[in-house]
């Protein structure tokens, strides 16, 4: 038997934590097990053993201090959502974005999986907190992992350790996370930097607040803190408890009269949250700080007004596109202590992706480890490539990022990815309309997840792939949650935002980054009742002159093609809405399929001024 060797649970552990521990370590028969404690010398520890390893590759300590680069498995580069399941009682409580299989069908098939699976390897446990340790608004969860990638990673992006361990006493909640590569290894047999498994299992069982995952040590796959407990698992526990679990960032903005205002927003995957997290103002007199860059936990308090929290502890960030020119921040905040994951290496033993500096190294290491120059006709990095890092080191944390009672939210943002017909911005009519705009987010597909990069795809609220409920559920929780907030009358503004709509040519319209400040403006001295508005077929837009432009140059007509509406392209468009509420069957809420019907109504008033128009100019042609 193994017993003697696996180390004991800390003294005064929860005996229902080491009852589950024991009960798995029985199942996957590891050589040991190891109770992290989340210190610095245990993280030097499982590092100095992937870089022997070869696991990871130490970067040059002179260029970034204490920072180490991952080369993942090619075939394990991101989330894999045909493998991701929501093994709900009932298949209708999964509802139709989620894959479901019936709980105990999948049950079997993971522990014919897990039979073994940990053998030759060391099973490490990690007790954590989502959220500050003593913050009503938290949760806590314990992950068992045979993945010393997974083990640190989670140290980086979660409260990990003895004193979250401590806290979970008999009787408090905490969810239950069980992941394996799914590689044992034959006595002798020589293992190989990035084990995974070409069947790849990510399940979640949302009753019994459990997650199972096999096969993958990519982050949204394996973390299971990030993506399967914080959204998938938690956006249950929020719906059976009032409150929401939702993949947004959080800000704190100061406007020039020193009035400080919190805003959450929702982007699907790789459209930008990390960037306007950490957003550096291009207007004088705004300050934006960071609270969050991915996931958020809000909740209505005893005075109706609704509270967030960042439950995470850092940022697994994309790191293509992250540079000087758009994420200053970002670049400042890797400085060192960061674990790089599928980016190119250069030959003084530092990082390099795409769009981290203009023109690349005339030499690279690619992320799958082969020789690279600029005349490749493949990128150095991974378009999925990632960085694991601390909030805490990041130069624009604010001074309430970790305050327990969470910050107040003034406004929430809608956003995707859109080269056509979403206009720059727009404030929704009321709650019920924006939680409307939410419910029909359409993006572009990323490179974040497997699926053809460009296609449009429906991600209401930005949580698609991230939703343990049925999503039409969803959208009545978040009417409900307005009905909540509307009587106490603290009722958050909502917006949609799209910094990617295209010209002709193909080129963005708006230049994003740090001018995205602009809109940031623009709504909330819209909260503050300081900017003006026009009632538009979408929502109420800008007018001409109250979108803050001073010293933007911008192509010509590029304003007016933001905020264009093509009556025949939206017609298109909200016929594609009903067909994807048709989706969702009666559970649909009524009062989303009342927005649908009025925003044809304004779609309709739009036709008809077009036809006017053409028809007025007609006479001068015949
Ligand atoms: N054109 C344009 N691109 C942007 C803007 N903001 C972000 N991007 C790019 O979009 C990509 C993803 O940005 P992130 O901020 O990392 O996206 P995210 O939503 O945090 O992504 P996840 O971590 O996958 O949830 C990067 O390549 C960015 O450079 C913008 O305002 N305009
Ligand atoms: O979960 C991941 O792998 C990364 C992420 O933030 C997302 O895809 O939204
Ligand atoms: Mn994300």
């Amino acid at each position: 038997m193994h017993d003697a060797s696996w180390a004991l649970a800390p003294d005064g552990t929860n005996p229902e934590i080491v009852a589950w521990v024991e009960q798995l370590a029985h199942l996957f028969t590891p050589d040991t097990v190891v109770w992290c404690d989340g210190s610095q010398r245990e993280r030097d520890e499982l590092n100095r053993k992937m870089v022997a390893q070869g696991t990871l590759v130490q970067l040059n300590p002179e260029l970034r201090p204490y920072s180490f680069l991952a080369r993942s498995h090619p075939a394990d580069v991101a989330r894999v959502e045909s493998r991701t399941f929501i093994c709900s009682e009932h298949e209708a409580d999964a509802g139709p974005s989620n894959n479901w299989i019936a709980p105990d069908e999948m049950r079997a098939t993971l522990g014919g999986l897990a039979d073994g699976a940990m053998r030759g390897r060391t099973m490490y446990v990690l007790p954590f907190s989502m959220g500050p340790l003593d913050s009503p608004l938290s949760r806590f969860g314990v992950q068992v992992t045979d993945s010393p990638y997974v083990a640190v990673s989670t140290g980086i992006m979660t409260r990990l350790g003895a004193e979250a361990l401590q806290r979970i006493t008999p009787g408090t909640d905490w969810v239950r996370a069980v992941h394996t590569v799914g590689a044992p290894l034959a006595p002798g047999e020589v293992d190989v930097a990035w084990p995974s498994n070409e069947t790849k299992y990510i399940s979640h069982f949302p009753e019994s607040r459990e997650i199972w995952s096999y096969g993958s040590a990519y982050g949204g796959n394996a973390l299971l803190a990030k993506k399967a407990f914080a959204l998938r698992i938690a956006s249950a526990m929020a719906r059976d408890e009032g409150w929401l679990a939702e993949h947004m960032l959080l800000l704190k903005v100061t406007n020039p009269r020193g009035r400080v205002f919190h805003v959450a927003a929702a982007f699907p995957s790789a459209c930008g949250k990390t960037n306007l997290a950490m957003l550096r103002p291009s207007i004088p007199g705004w300050e934006v700080e960071t609270v969050g860059d991915d996931i958020a936990w809000l909740a209505p308090d005893a005075w109706g007004r609704l509270k967030a929290i960042n439950p995470e502890a850092g940022f697994f960030g994309v790191a293509p596109g992250t540079g000087a020119s758009t994420n200053q921040t970002a670049v400042d905040t890797l400085w060192g202590n960061t674990v790089f994951t599928n980016v190119a290496l250069t030959d003084e033993g530092d990082v390099w992706w795409e769009g981290l500096t203009d023109t690349p190294p005339s030499h690279l290491t690619d992320w799958q480890g082969e020789s690279w120059t600029p005349s490749a006709d493949r990128p150095a990095a991974h378009p999925n490539s990632r960085f694991t890092v601390a909030a805490a080191q990041c130069p624009t944390m604010s001074d309430d990022w970790e305050d327990p009672a969470g910050v107040t939210i003034d406004a929430i943002i809608f956003g995707g990815r859109r080269a056509t017909n979403v206009p720059l911005v727009v404030e929704a009519r009321d709650w019920d309309h924006g939680v409307y705009l939410g419910a029909t987010i359409s993006s572009e597909r990323t490179a974040a997840a497997e699926g053809t990069i460009g296609e449009l795809r429906r991600d209401p609220f930005a949580m698609a792939p991230f939703c343990g409920y049925n999503m039409a559920d969803h959208w009545q929780h978040w009417l409900n949650v307005g009905d909540q907030l509307r009587r106490s009358g603290r009722v958050p503004r909502i917006f949609q935002v799209n910094w990617f709509r295209k010209d002709d040519d193909g080129s963005f319209l708006w230049p994003g980054f740090s001018e995205n400040s602009r809109v940031l403006a623009w709504i909330l001295d819209r909260v503050n009742g300081a900017a003006p508005a026009v009632a538009g077929p979408l929502g109420w837009t800008p007018t001409a002159d109250s979108l803050p432009l001073d010293g933007l140059e911008l192509p010509d007509g590029a304003i007016d093609k933001l905020f264009a509406v093509d009556a025949t392209a939206w017609t298109a468009e909200l016929d594609d809405t009903e067909r994807f509420f048709a989706g969702f069957g009666d559970r649909v809420p009524a009062k989303l399929k009342r927005q649908l019907a009025i925003a044809r109504e304004h779609i309709a008033v739009v036709a008809e001024r077009e036809q006017h128009d053409a028809s007025g100019a007609a006479p001068a042609a015949a």
